[in-house]
């Protein structure tokens, strides 16, 4: 296909709206004669090629009978519609270079063009369902003999409705090797070009007939602007900005079609660790994220009961994990429904390997096995792995490169409106009850707990709340029913002290200071028995359910490290005992 020099031109609108419809490009008369090739000499037309950067539209200015000149347009001007403006990335008044380009008769033909079709905000809906082999036979009635590339946008009427389209991928069958080198990909609609129309889900899918669909990731009626209200409703407070940023960089790739995510050479995120001190809601969202999008049920595996319910047991119990998604992937490929394995507290399997010893010698099989699950062999694309952790340093770093667990997410501890939102969620029931006093403000409360955790705003409403049912009762009230109770801004202050002086008893709280001193420590130790102690102390803790005893070890460690090789036997023995 020859090409000739370029000129600038400035873009503007088309004058009319029937010109946005055609795929044509206007100008002047004068600028038409610069580029004008014997309106006689087609099929196929002159066309134009315009270009901004790297970008290229073949638009034709004369078509057939048709001149394209219109007196409206000033000299050196030329009209396009937005569509095309968006294919090039330029608004109006942008300059542009324009080339003359005749297409040889013998030029590339588009064997297979498939479309995104998407109804046009201002235009009227369909009043009875069309048949998607319908519009694509007008569509190439309509642009029969014009030239595609592979992002070009174009405006097309059908039936007294107004449709955007945009080219997801164009096949040029025998010729697709030899035109392989050209950039964009493009080639001329011709009677026999098939179209494949595809439509956005929720929106045509029940008004285009047979038209492909493909299944978004969110479930539906998701909206990204209404985000907020959807974390509330799942009872998450002051999460929006972080959750809005996990959706996006974990499912940005699945939000496409899967034919446009191959042709952009998107790679899916298949695994994302949250980590951040214990209370963040890191439990929490891994389970919430699957209410808001499309998967099958969620597998959910809590790291220390896999870990014991494995003893013994072979690495298959981890490939049964795996077994669903595979056999999806087998049989519906691209268009497998993803699966969704929450691994919480995944430092309690999946501990650096080398490092363990003892009964801890099967952790470092549990690591290859999951390192081999999740991009080994096969690799799924089917799949998502949500990690929870309060210790991302323990973790075998292998897991957490790109194309496994690769997604870091870090939560922390809500800021005032944060904490004003986790209590308004978690005294939502008290308020449509009638028990929360009119005296008790939320937005003070918040104020007042600087450095609580979501998971100790939540227990400060119980606690408040049951304050209020044992005063009930000492008023007489034996049995106080729902009516009696009260709770008060007085039973919250009383609540709040309680809660400060027990975390800090239990040195949970204040929340950052309590992970940075943890943190700093294990710093300190890098002597592999060191932090195998450490390791070895934190599980004897989470096995009594006694954090307190893992954080006064810490502590003492502090001021005796050399205590620590000394202990490593006597804990070992400890645990096999437990
Ligand atoms: N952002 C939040 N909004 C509302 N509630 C929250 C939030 N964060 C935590 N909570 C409350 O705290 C509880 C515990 O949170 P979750 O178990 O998710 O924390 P975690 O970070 O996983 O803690 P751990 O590390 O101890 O397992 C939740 O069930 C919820 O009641």
């Amino acid at each position: 296909m020859a090409s000739s020099s370029s000129a600038p031109f400035v873009v503007v609108e088309h004058t009319t709206s029937e010109q946005c419809f055609t795929n044509l490009c206007y100008c002047c008369p004068d600028d038409l004669n610069q580029f004008a090739v014997s309106p006689r000499r087609g099929p196929p037309w002159p066309f134009t090629i315009i270009q901004k950067k790297k970008k290229k539209l073949y638009l034709a200015l004369l078509n057939g009978k048709n001149s394209t000149e219109d007196e409206k347009v000033a000299k050196g001007h030329i009209s396009l519609n937005p569509e095309h403006c968006k294919s090039l990335d330029v608004s109006f008044g942008d300059t542009i270079l324009l080339q003359v380009f005749a297409p040889p008769s013998n030029g590339v033909d588009v064997n297979v063009l498939r479309i995104m079709v998407e109804l046009l905000p201002e235009s009227s809906t369909p009043t009875q369902m069309i048949m998607a082999s319908t519009v694509g036979r007008e569509f190439i009635k309509t642009f029969y003999h014009q030239v595609f590339t592979e992002y070009h946008r174009v405006l097309f009427a059908y039936k007294g409705s107004s449709y955007a389209c945009s080219v997801v991928e164009i096949s040029l069958g025998e010729n697709e090797e030899s035109e392989s080198r050209r950039s964009p990909k493009q080639g001329m609609i011709r009677k026999r070009t098939k179209v494949i129309v595809e439509v956005p889900p929720q929106s045509l899918g029940t008004l285009i007939h047979g038209a492909e669909t493909f299944k978004n990731i969110f479930r539906e009626g998701f909206n990204m602007e209404s985000l907020e209200e959807d974390l509330i409703s799942l009872g998450i407070g002051g999460m929006t900005s972080k959750f809005a940023q996990i959706l996006q960089s974990a499912f940005g790739s699945r939000m496409v079609p899967p034919s446009l995510a191959k042709r952009l050479n998107l790679k899916h995120v298949r695994g994302m660790l949250l980590y951040g001190p214990p209370g963040s809601g890191k439990t929490l969202i891994a389970r919430s994220i699957c209410k808001l999008l499309n998967t099958k049920e969620p597998l959910i595996i809590n790291g220390p009961d896999v870990l014991n319910a494995f003893q013994g047991v072979s690495e298959g119990k981890i490939r049964s994990l795996f077994k669903a998604a595979n056999e999806d992937e087998n049989r519906y490929g691209a268009k497998s429904d993803l699966h969704v394995i929450i691994f919480d507290e995944i430092d309690s399997i999946a501990k650096k390997r080398g490092v363990a010893m003892g009964q801890y010698h099967m952790d470092d099989r549990l690591v290859n096995q999951l390192l081999t699950m999740i991009d080994g062999m096969k690799v799924l694309n089917n799949i998502f792995i949500i990690a929870t952790t309060n210790r991302k340093e323990l973790i075998d770093e292998a897991l957490l490169r790109e194309g496994r667990i690769e997604l870091h997410v870090k939560l922390e501890y809500p800021d005032e409106r944060g904490r004003l939102q986790i209590l308004d969620i978690n005294t939502r029931n008290m308020r449509q009850a009638f028990v929360l006093d009119e005296d008790v403000n939320l937005q003070d409360i918040a104020c007042m707990t600087d450095g609580c955790s979501g998971s100790a705003l939540a227990s400060l409403v119980t606690r408040a709340h049951s304050y209020a049912v044992v005063q009930a009762g000492e008023r007489g009230l034996m049995k106080p029913v729902k009516k009696d109770v009260k709770v008060t801004m007085n039973h919250f202050l009383r609540a709040i002290e309680d809660i400060k002086s027990r975390l800090q008893e239990s040195g949970l709280e204040p929340s950052s200071f309590r992970m940075e001193k943890e943190e700093m420590i294990l710093q300190q130790f890098s002597s592999s028995n060191l932090t195998e102690v450490l390791h070895i102390q934190q599980d004897i803790a989470r096995l009594k359910k006694d954090s307190a005893y893992f954080q006064a070890t810490l502590a003492s460690y502090k001021e005796d490290t050399v205590k620590l090789e000394k202990e490593l036997e006597t804990l070992r023995c400890a645990l096999d005992h437990m």
